[in-house]
């Protein structure tokens, strides 16, 4: 189900889709001027606030392109460059991580050192071009159980399947590199079905945190595959780890990456939401997401806004991947159409239409399309507790403003990818 074009947005239905380079420059522009927009908005605002980039000593005008390597503090090249050196021999080894979390202000101090937060040092900013946000080190999705079998729960382990373990382990052609509370998991149990694809359960976080145990290490956690079977795994930080581009094509430049993206708004409340399950002591979503609510000065700081920053990760994949190599999945069509986006994942890997509607079943009990063959089962499953939580509602108004926020993020989205996502036509989220 194509989304109709949208009126001002290239690369909507129908348009042709420029090649990325000029969209990048396109988006740089867009993104000056909406960090301009932001800088008199809030030009005064404390450390994480979002400013242009003019403002910024030693930066280009705005409007000119850059890489990320021409910014302060950052090392990712504009072009892919030759490969990296192997992962433990020290260049290609995480960079120590950067300076304690910091509490963003005195207001919720308390509780915010226990909450994750983008460690900035004062006067530091988060530029628009860059693509190179510093990240909270703890930042994870799941790796619980997460899935339950009809009646009884389910339990996968690291090779993450049941079936014979034949073959050979080989390193990942394909990755699921994000977002966080996307629908990653399901889309991983879903192509888990396909006889051609072997995926590890876990996400192993080799490309963030587990990058100095080299690759031997990674090609171990992968099941072992026949030839002809693709070999996957999902780790949805990857998406916004500055080094997981680099790194990933110095493993195999042709590596397939998909990333399932989901209205940012929505997915800024269940990445909360988990949190929240953790740590029922944390300040509300409404506090944690301003810098200051009266300004109306949203905390890009906090991850869960910022991991919905969607095109300014995206920029920093481009350098290294074309964007042919990318498949983008919509997480609210994984929901409403699971068995069309799942046509799209196979097409895209190059696989026979296998999994299709036959494969799912919508069970009103959970909520959610579920699996009746999984790849380990003859019994139908249901992802787990931790997939299809219940949002806390949140005050209308911060939604508005969030959505006000996202928008010119969305629109460059939509348009580096010509994909038009809809998610300014949501007229309410969950
Ligand atoms: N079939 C099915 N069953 C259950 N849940 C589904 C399904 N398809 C998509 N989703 C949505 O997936 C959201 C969780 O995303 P992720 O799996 O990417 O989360 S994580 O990053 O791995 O923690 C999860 O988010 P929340 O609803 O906020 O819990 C779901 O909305």
């Amino acid at each position: 189900m194509s989304p109709p074009a949208q009126p001002g947005v290239p690369g909507g239905r129908g348009s042709k889709v420029p090649p990325a380079r000029k969209l990048l420059c396109m988006c740089s522009l867009s993104l000056c001027l909406t960090y301009l927009c932001y800088s008199l908005m809030g030009g005064g605002a404390g450390p994480g606030a979002l400013r242009s980039p003019a403002a910024l000593p030693g930066t280009a005008a705005p409007g000119a392109p850059r890489s990320p390597a021409a910014l302060p503090g950052t090392a990712a090249p504009a072009a892919p460059r030759s490969p990296a050196s192997p992962p433990g021999s020290g260049s290609g080894a995480p960079a120590p991580s950067a300076a304690p979390t910091r509490a963003s202000n005195g207001s919720r101090e308390g509780a915010a050192g226990a909450w994750p937060r983008t460690p900035l040092a004062p006067g530091e900013v988060i530029t628009a071009q860059s693509g190179a946000f510093e990240r909270d080190p703890q930042e994870s999705s799941t790796t619980d159980d997460e899935l339950s079998r009809a009646g009884s729960p389910g339990s996968r382990g690291g090779g993450g399947s049941t079936t014979p373990d034949y073959g050979e382990k080989r390193l990942p052609q394909a990755l699921i590199i994000g977002v966080k509370k996307g629908g990653t998991r399901a889309l991983l149990e879903a192509i888990r079905a396909h006889p051609d694809v072997r995926a590890v359960g876990t996400e192993p976080h080799f490309f963030d945190r587990n990058y100095e145990k080299g690759l031997e290490w990674y090609r171990n956690v992968m099941p072992k595959t026949l030839d002809g079977q693709i070999t996957m795994e999902k780790t949805p930080s990857y998406f916004v780890t500055n080094e997981a581009p680099r790194r990933i094509h110095s493993m195999a430049k042709d590596t397939k990456l998909i990333v399932v993206v989901r209205n940012p708004v929505t997915r800024a409340i269940s990445d909360y939401t988990q949190t929240l399950s953790k740590k029922p002591e944390i300040p509300t979503f409404e506090v944690l997401a301003f810098k200051n609510r009266t300004l109306g000065l949203i905390d890009a700081s906090w991850s869960a806004i910022r991991i919905g920053i969607y095109a300014l990760h995206l920029e920093n994949w481009l350098q290294y991947f074309p964007l042919s190599q990318i498949l983008f999945v919509s997480g609210e069509r994984l929901i409403t159409d699971p068995a069309g986006e799942m046509a799209k994942v196979q097409d895209f890997l190059g696989l026979k239409r296998i999994v299709t509607e036959k494969h799912f079943y919508f069970n009103k009990t959970k909520g959610f399309p579920c699996l009746k063959k999984p790849e380990d089962s003859s019994a139908p499953r249901c992802l787990g507790k931790s997939k299809g939580r219940t949002h806390p509602k949140i005050d209308p108004d911060v939604i508005h403003r969030l959505r006000k926020f996202y928008k010119p993020f969305n629109v460059m989205f939509y348009q580096m990818t010509g994909q038009d996502f809809q998610w300014e036509q949501e007229e309410s989220d969950k």
